[in-house]
């Protein structure tokens, strides 16, 4: 089991951050024998009512649509005035809670297209390539398929597909294959992509399968302790060496400052918001930024450039066979129907079908993502922190969501105290590829979801509806109906030239014994949901540090 309070002041490694990333490094760093401390602002995930909603599949519904209950798992925070969606402040959910974002993801598993990582590698990431994460990949997962070249099978984290998915989705997958011409593939995360296909989940027998559910609960390495409500402050740089940690413990009684001591190395997995915060608090940032929030600058790197991240816009369609309604009495009613004949109401994520697909912008590989939900959406936006009621007809919403985004923004310190929200602009639509693109895909759904494969079942448009047709309106809608898909990347961005942060080894350029390793080393973001990526950065950070695959 992995050891936890009273807590220790020094291990051979600490983690920042238990989140995708993290729990699996500190995990395979501990296998093999290492002492490895694990640091999480968030509480545990183990027990009690953080136990419950993080282990539940299902209660990722509840879980976010009630602000109330998703401030117990999430940081909060927003982001600043976005003038390209005209004013609007962007949520930023990001778990805070042991597992991270793993723990209150949607599960929707995708591991990107191949040619991301070849374009990594091209970009002077030398071991980055596909094949090369392929193999890191491999060894996480435990499929429900078995084991190929492409998947990998008896790893900690278990992949499978909804055994029940609606006879909507089903028609969907028809519809998109008829209207587009492209494949119906029985695996996207595999040789190709392209293609429309059942979703792929990282749930099994009931379990969302965090990477702490897998790498820390279940692997539980003797030598890894688990530090849970403590804060990460600053990571202590002595002569152009990071030695360790300074913390404020949050439970009960907390607020005191303690120093945890490194051995061999911190490595940072805060994700795309808390680790270049972490590096700026520290003195490891653009010198002149630095200077304005009056912290003294150890090294001048480009820290919390390149951020980026997927957008995503919402369409809802009334569909009456689907057997789902976005309201309290379907949810008590799955709930009931479980407790009393055993069922899987609680057990699926709620998204049922992907595919990867090309607009007329499309370059190499497919630029469009569409997510499929049995359920009703908000409308126009979910931006205010309250209860959103959505439709409540039985519906499909169908997501057209961009993947490879050439707007860009920037992440910085509102200030240097280490409990303040970090200022996150993503830039959204400031490059107007974007628009384009989330407007075809929008276009192109429409055309979906008219297609005979349905056979008259899709009733109405319910949002955006006719009021807002094809064209340049749409266009102009897209500004308040576009969402965050939550994947924002690349602040501690991984390279070999200027605008890199950390080397291909994953190191901080110029100082000694720390690296980061989780969603910000992203160069550019991949062609799908980011978890399955920073599993496998885990993976990698791991297998490098220690200077090869020992477990
Ligand atoms: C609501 C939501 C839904 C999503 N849905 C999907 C999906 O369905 N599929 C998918 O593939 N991706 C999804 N994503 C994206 C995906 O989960 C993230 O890209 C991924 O989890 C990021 O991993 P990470 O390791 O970079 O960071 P995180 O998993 O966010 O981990 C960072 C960890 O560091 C901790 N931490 C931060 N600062 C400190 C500090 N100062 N001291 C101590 N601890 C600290 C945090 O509490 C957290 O546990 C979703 C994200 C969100 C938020």
């Amino acid at each position: 089991m992995a050891k936890r309070a009273p807590y220790s002041s020094e291990a051979d490694y600490v983690v920042v951050g238990s989140g995708s990333s993290g729990s699996i490094v500190a995990g395979r760093l501990a296998q093999s024998g290492a002492s490895v401390i694990l640091i999480e602002a968030g509480k545990s995930d183990d027990k009690g009512m953080h136990g419950y909603f993080t282990k539940k599949p299902g209660m990722i519904g509840p879980m976010h649509s009630e602000p109330k209950l998703e401030r117990l798992f999430d940081w909060g925070y927003r982001s600043v005035p976005q003038p390209g969606l005209d004013g609007r402040r962007m949520p930023a959910p990001r778990g805070k809670v042991v597992g991270g974002s793993s723990s209150v993801n949607g599960m929707v598993y995708v591991r990107g297209n191949r040619a991301n990582y070849d374009s990594w590698a091209a970009e002077g990431n030398e071991g980055w390539d596909a094949d090369s994460v392929n193999a890191a990949f491999k060894r996480y997962e435990d499929f429900e398929d078995g084991e190929n070249a492409y998947r990998g099978a008896g790893g900690p984290i278990k992949i499978t597909r909804n055994k029940t998915p609606q006879e909507g989705t089903l028609q969907f997958i028809q519809a998109t294959a008829d209207t587009l011409g492209v494949k119906v593939l029985d695996d996207y995360n595999a040789a190709e992509q392209e293609g429309i296909a059942r979703m792929q989940q990282n749930t099994a027998d009931g379990l969302r399968y965090s990477s702490s559910r897998g790498y820390v609960h279940h692997l539980a390495p003797r030598t890894l302790e688990l530090q849970t409500e403590v804060h990460v402050a600053r990571i202590v740089v002595e002569n152009g060496r990071a030695t360790g940690v300074e913390v404020i413990d949050q439970g009960k009684g907390g607020g005191t400052r303690r120093f945890v001591r490194a051995g061999k190395e911190v490595i940072l997995s805060a994700g795309f918001a808390n680790s270049p915060q972490l590096l700026m608090l520290s003195g490891i940032g653009h010198a002149d930024h630095l200077a304005s929030v009056g912290i003294d600058c150890v090294a001048d790197l480009p820290v919390g450039d390149n951020l980026h991240d997927h957008l995503f816009h919402p369409m809802s369609f009334h569909v009456p066979s689907v057997q789902y309604r976005g309201n309290a009495w379907t949810f008590f009613k799955g709930i009931a129907k479980d407790l009393a004949r055993g069922g899987s109401f609680l057990d699926n994520s709620v998204f049922e079908s992907v595919g990867f697909v090309r607009t007329s912008l499309a370059q190499d590989v497919p630029d469009l993502q569409l997510h499929m939900l049995p359920w009703a959406y908000p409308s126009p936006n979910q931006d205010e922190p309250i209860r959103h009621i959505p439709d409540g007809r039985p519906s499909l919403t169908v997501f057209s969501t961009l993947i490879y985004p050439k707007s860009r923004g920037t992440l910085r310190l509102a200030s240097a105290d280490p409990t303040a929200a970090p200022l996150i602009d993503y830039g959204f639509f400031t490059d107007p590829h974007d628009v384009e693109v989330l407007a075809e895909g929008t276009e192109m759904i429409r055309e979906i979801m008219a297609s005979a494969a349905f056979g008259g079942g899709v009733k109405e448009e319910i949002h955006p509806g006719p009021s807002i047709p094809n064209g340049k309106e749409l266009r102009v809608a897209l500004k308040n109906r576009s969402t965050s898909v939550y994947h924002g990347v690349g602040t501690c961005r991984m390279g070999i030239d200027e605008r890199a942060v950390v080397t291909p080894d994953l190191k901080v350029r110029g100082i000694e014994g720390l690296r980061v390793a989780d969603a910000s080393i992203m160069p550019s973001i991949t062609g799908g949901n980011t978890n399955a990526p920073c599993y496998m950065i885990g993976e990698k950070a791991a297998e490098i540090i220690l200077g090869g695959v020992t477990w």
